[in-house]
């Protein structure tokens, strides 16, 4: 990959590479952009198969984190990091706090919380070293864990997702085919069982799959026969690009909507999607409130506010659905106009973000 021809295409603004040997630290920032302000978005910790792939994976889900916040109307840019290594083997905690010192030299620029592979402790651990980290434990003043309000907000969006596609926004008796049910995606299987939806569940960790069966009576499949389920709702709660050459004529559901970052693997599949009559709820859109929860902490966390923001994710959809319809564009091409709108009215004024001295979280 030529990385300055691929951040100039897609104008970005800044990767960081961080290394600290003692503890095996190997993290790749990306900051993708600042018009809004300081870029916020999660750590990622995953075993990638070569540097390249960390890297890819760092600016796109950057880029994401850019679109996804503009879209929330929060104030923030776009920024995500890769720490390269296996979550269940290689974590120590001089790792984050090492990670949370490059953190810190960024100067506010970046704030972090949790996605794949983190957790609230991980988060603790640089906070010891930075001010900049969302997510921390809720004794702290924070919002914790942003996974359940995140389920909450994909929940809130399936509603809207049903109400497009069949003119009721019930999900009883709905079959939702749930891909990954990790944290995110076992807080949405309580909301959906609570609601009277079938739940079809798969993972590559089998106890995940074993506890979902066990607590909402789901049916387990492996893997691979996800895709071909016959249901309702596909709900892609893992990693990314599931919505690819290979999978597109497999899935039968009437809706896309699950908790993943980047669903699409390119922007032919939403066309497809698209034209097949498929109702997609845009990934940045429908997956928003856990920004939307971390981002209160920085005018001091308040969760019925939080959560009161959450719950527009369902009438941002509806934006999003009657502008595609309105217009006869992919969903995910109306979702980023609304986002594109928002940040370039204020490029002209604002750009590159800096700290200053009304940072909150330098307060905090
Ligand atoms: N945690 C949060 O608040 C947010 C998460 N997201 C996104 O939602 C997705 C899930 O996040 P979390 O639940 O936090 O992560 P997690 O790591 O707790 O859950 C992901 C699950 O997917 C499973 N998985 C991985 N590859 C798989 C495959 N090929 N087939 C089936 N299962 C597979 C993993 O074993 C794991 O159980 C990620 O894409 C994340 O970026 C997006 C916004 C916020
Ligand atoms: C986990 C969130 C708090 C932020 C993030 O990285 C995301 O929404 O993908």
């Amino acid at each position: 990959m030529e990385i300055f021809t691929y951040m100039e295409k897609y104008d970005y603004e800044q990767l960081v590479f961080c290394q600290d040997k003692s503890s095996g630290l190997k993290a790749i920032i990306a900051i993708h952009d600042t018009t809004l302000g300081p870029a916020l978005g999660g750590t990622r910790m995953w075993t990638y198969k070569s540097e390249e792939e960390a890297i890819e994976d760092a600016l796109r889900l950057a880029k994401g984190m850019t679109y996804k916040n503009a879209a929330a109307g929060l104030n923030l840019g776009g920024g995500k990091t890769v720490i390269i290594g296996d979550p269940k083997k290689d974590k120590n905690p001089e790792m984050f706090r090492a990670f949370g010192r490059y953190i810190q030299g960024l100067n506010g620029r970046y704030i972090t919380a949790e996605d794949v592979g983190t957790t609230v402790h991980d988060m603790d651990l640089i906070h010891l070293e930075t001010d900049f980290v969302t997510g921390i434990s809720p004794e702290s003043g924070s919002s914790g864990n942003p996974s359940p309000v995140t389920a909450y907000g994909v929940y809130k969006g399936m509603k809207a997702a049903a109400m497009e596609a069949y003119g009721s926004d019930s999900l009883e008796g709905k079959t939702v085919a749930i891909q990954g049910v990790g944290n995110v995606a076992y807080a949405l299987c309580e909301f959906l069982h609570e609601e009277g939806a079938k739940l079809i569940v798969t993972d590559i960790n089998k106890q995940s799959v074993e506890r979902a069966v066990e607590a909402f009576n789901a049916t387990a499949v492996d893997p691979d026969d996800i895709y071909d389920v016959d249901c309702d709702i596909y709900a892609p709660c893992a990693l990314g690009a599931t919505v690819n050459d290979d999978t597109i004529n497999r899935l039968k559901a009437k809706i896309i909507a699950g908790s993943a970052n980047n669903q699409l693997k390119s922007s032919k599949h939403g066309d497809i999607i698209h034209e097949k009559g498929i109702v997609y709820a845009p990934d940045y859109v429908i997956n928003s409130g856990g920004v939307i929860n971390v981002a209160d902490e920085l005018v001091g966390y308040n969760q019925k506010r939080a959560m009161k923001k959450v719950e527009t994710i369902y009438d941002s959809l509806t934006r999003v659905f009657e502008i595609s319809r309105t217009d006869n564009i992919p969903t995910y091409v109306a979702a980023d106009r609304m986002a594109e709108e928002r940040i370039e009215a204020k490029k002209n004024s604002r750009s590159q973000f800096l700290l200053n001295d009304h940072h909150i979280l330098s307060r905090r």
